[in-house]
């Protein structure tokens, strides 16, 4: 029955008991949930010897239940319980023990009771879903945040009720990890070590980040590029427990409800996706979910951000996936996507909703939003909002950082290069702005003119301006004079780019003759095949190598395995925004930045290619190793950070002194805490 801890005073028990009461009675809260809520917030402001909560949820949700098991949330009833539970205490004063109130006089006995009534509830009673706000025993078990399993002490056995609900043995978390890494090591599929980390995530969160982090060049290909992208491919199969927030039309004029479902308060990083261009593969609708799901896990493993601030979305206005609408098992809903208005007003609706709940300093991540969309909302709520686009400014920020530290094994500074893309999408333009961007910033060049060193070739060809009236607007700055060209051989040969880059999300676009043309007048020619998963990949690494005879520069968005050429072996970088995200947004969470400012993609960019160490050149490599990405990140929070205070946009003061130090000081770390 009920079990207050005997460390809870008697008087700090009254003392929440009369507030809960106040509360109920003065409709503050009306009905359970809020109670539960209102109950968490006074044990947060009370600075009494309430240290855990649990006990008294339990109690006032067992109150609840035996009030009238068909109706918890009848405030009255559950009042008259806890004033009856208050004279009691009074009567007992500080000898009283919460052993000695029996809510309904001994309703409850002893013994194996469904106290509760969910065993015994048929199938048209209802029965409340609560949990607890502080877990303890089998929920602290159920509870990934502080699950520990078998890591769990003997002292913490006793004091949280977990005797008998674990085998005797206990060890520590590093050999948890070496017991998990060896069982993911024995999956053969790529898929199952994704679903077996998923599993970890859902069970104990703190020994997936572990994971993660001390292996992060192994792991990182399966929850993130190109596993994620099967994943959500298949998202409705493997689906098990939901992960994150979806918001669907169905959701339509209550999206700011929807959001206070969500059971933490403190959000600082929300990634969100409408699913219609996930990776380069298509619109996945609801599906896409594995995006958001995958960027914050590395938001947390690489950047520190804490899981319990990071927020996935997807917002679901159906898909045009043909395939997904007639698959029986597909989890989103079943329609073809909203456009125009509809769209529209829910996106609004969202980010209103965002702000009116986490405040202005929350940062949203745009994701796999197809083009038309993509631009459009960057351009409506970047003066509104913290907002960011991973794949315009992530990307952009991760292949300029690359391209500069080539440029200390290809020769010439930025402005001598010529660059030529084939895709003009999100990846494409943003990459070609940002470069023309720095480019002006150094010569002190307008940029109107920089960009003409930046050529694009779309679906129909290289991006000239005879094309000019029927292209997308985000197109038009890159409408050069030329005679048009249809294809990218062709555009190769006649533009003659020092500088390769695709972003197109098609496979295989990178040909031979392509790559041949571009190392017959380049010593080293800059290979980057940006798109992703693998299969999108506008060339392999082996294709580079073996094409160019070895003289490539390659890196690719997602990882392809070192590659020996002629007894040579070619290490490939993984150009993938995953090197800036995760840092960009620490920099901006830590200093409080409530816009987002081109100069700190640009503060992002030059922080990650001072990274690039000679060890790394020696080996061809533009990227340093992901092994050393927390390290990183925390520079590139810094440099981030150090811009928004120098435009004033951070709200953080005063600033700290050493922002490298302070952003480490501020990063997650999964080692277990030990509970009292
Ligand atoms: O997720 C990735 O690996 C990179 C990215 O943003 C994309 O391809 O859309
Ligand atoms: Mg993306």
């Amino acid at each position: 029955m009920i079990s207050f801890k005997r460390t809870h005073s008697p008087k700090s028990i009254i003392s929440f008991i009369s507030t809960t009461s106040t509360c109920i009675l003065n409709k503050k809260v009306s009905h359970f949930s809020s109670v539960v809520a209102a109950q968490k917030q006074i044990t947060a402001s009370s600075a009494s010897s309430l240290t855990t909560g649990f006990d008294l949820q339990r109690s006032l949700c067992f109150l609840c239940c035996n009030c009238n098991r068909k109706s918890v949330a009848d405030p009255q009833l559950l009042i008259g319980s806890l004033r009856r539970m208050e004279s009691t205490f009074n009567e007992l004063g500080d000898k009283a023990s919460v052993l000695d109130f029996d809510p309904k006089s001994a309703d409850v006995g002893g013994g194996v009771e469904d106290i509760y009534g969910e065993d015994t509830a048929t199938e048209d009673q209802l029965v409340t879903p609560w949990t607890y706000s502080v877990a303890s025993g089998y929920s602290l078990l159920r509870d990934p945040q502080y699950n520990k399993g078998l890591a769990f002490t003997e002292k913490e056995r006793d004091t949280h009720y977990l005797r008998g609900l674990l085998p005797p043995a206990t060890c520590s978390q590093q050999l948890q990890e070496k017991k998990l890494m060896n069982n993911i090591r024995q999956y053969q599929v790529p898929l199952q070590k994704y679903m077996a980390l998923t599993e970890l995530q859902e069970r104990n969160e703190r020994l997936f980040y572990k994971l993660l982090i001390d292996n992060v060049e192994e792991l990182l290909p399966i929850v993130y590029t190109p596993t994620v992208g099967e994943a959500c491919q298949k998202f409705g199969s493997i689906f098990r427990r939901p992960q994150g927030l979806y918001i669907s039309l169905k959701e339509k004029g209550k999206v700011l409800e929807v959001l206070k479902n969500w059971p933490e308060r403190t959000v600082q990083v929300i990634v969100v996706t409408d699913g219609e261009r996930i990776l380069g593969l298509g619109d996945l609708g609801c599906q896409g979910m594995g995006i958001p799901v995958g960027k914050l896990a590395l938001y947390t493993a690489l950047g520190g951000v804490r899981p319990s601030a990071c927020l996935p979305i997807t917002i679901d206005v159906g898909t045009n996936n043909k395939q997904l609408l007639e698959d029986e098992f597909y989890i989103g809903l079943r329609q073809k996507r909203t456009t125009g208005k509809e769209y529209a007003d829910l996106l609004d609706e969202f980010m209103s909703a965002v702000k009116q709940n986490y405040g202005e300093k929350v940062l949203i991540q745009f994701e796999d939003f197809a083009n038309h969309n993509a631009f459009q909302l960057l351009e409506k709520y970047r003066r509104t909002h913290l907002v960011f686009n991973d794949d315009i400014q992530g990307t952009a920020a991760v292949v300029l950082a690359g391209v500069v530290a080539a440029l200390r094994l290809v020769g010439g500074s930025l402005s001598e290069h010529k660059f030529l893309f084939l895709g003009a999408g999100e990846a494409g333009t943003g990459i070609a702005e940002l470069i023309a961007l720095e480019i002006s910033k150094k010569t002190k060049t307008p940029v109107e003119e920089t960009r003409k060193k930046i050529w694009l070739v779309d679906s129909k060809g290289l991006i000239v301006s005879s094309r000019k009236d029927s292209l997308q607007q985000f197109k038009k700055p890159w409408a050069h004079e030329h005679e048009p060209i249809d294809n990218l051989l062709d555009a190769v040969k006649a533009i003659k780019p020092t500088v390769l880059i695709g972003s197109s999300g098609v496979g295989r676009t990178f040909t031979k003759e392509v790559i041949e043309a571009v190392s017959s007048f380049n010593e080293k020619p800059l290979i980057l095949a940006l798109s992703n998963p693998t299969s999108q990949s506008e060339c392999t690494a082996e294709e580079a190598y073996t094409w160019s005879k070895g003289r490539a520069i390659f890196a690719s968005g997602s990882p392809f395995d070192p590659v020996e050429y002629n007894g040579k072996v070619y290490v490939p970088g993984q150009s993938n925004n995953a090197y800036i995200f995760p840092g960009f947004g620490l920099g901006l969470v830590i200093s409080g930045a409530i816009r987002v400012h081109d100069d700190m993609l640009l503060a992002a960019s030059e922080s990650l290619a001072g990274e690039v160490t000679e060890e790394y050149f020696e080996k061809g490599l533009i990227y340093p190793p992901f092994s050393n990405i927390r390290k990183i990140s925390a520079h590139i929070a810094a440099n981030v950070a150090a811009k928004a205070y120098e435009l004033g946009l951070a709200t953080r003061l005063p600033r700290p002194e050493n922002l490298v130090k302070y952003a480490e000081s501020c990063m997650y770390s999964p080692v277990y805490r030990n509970y009292r």
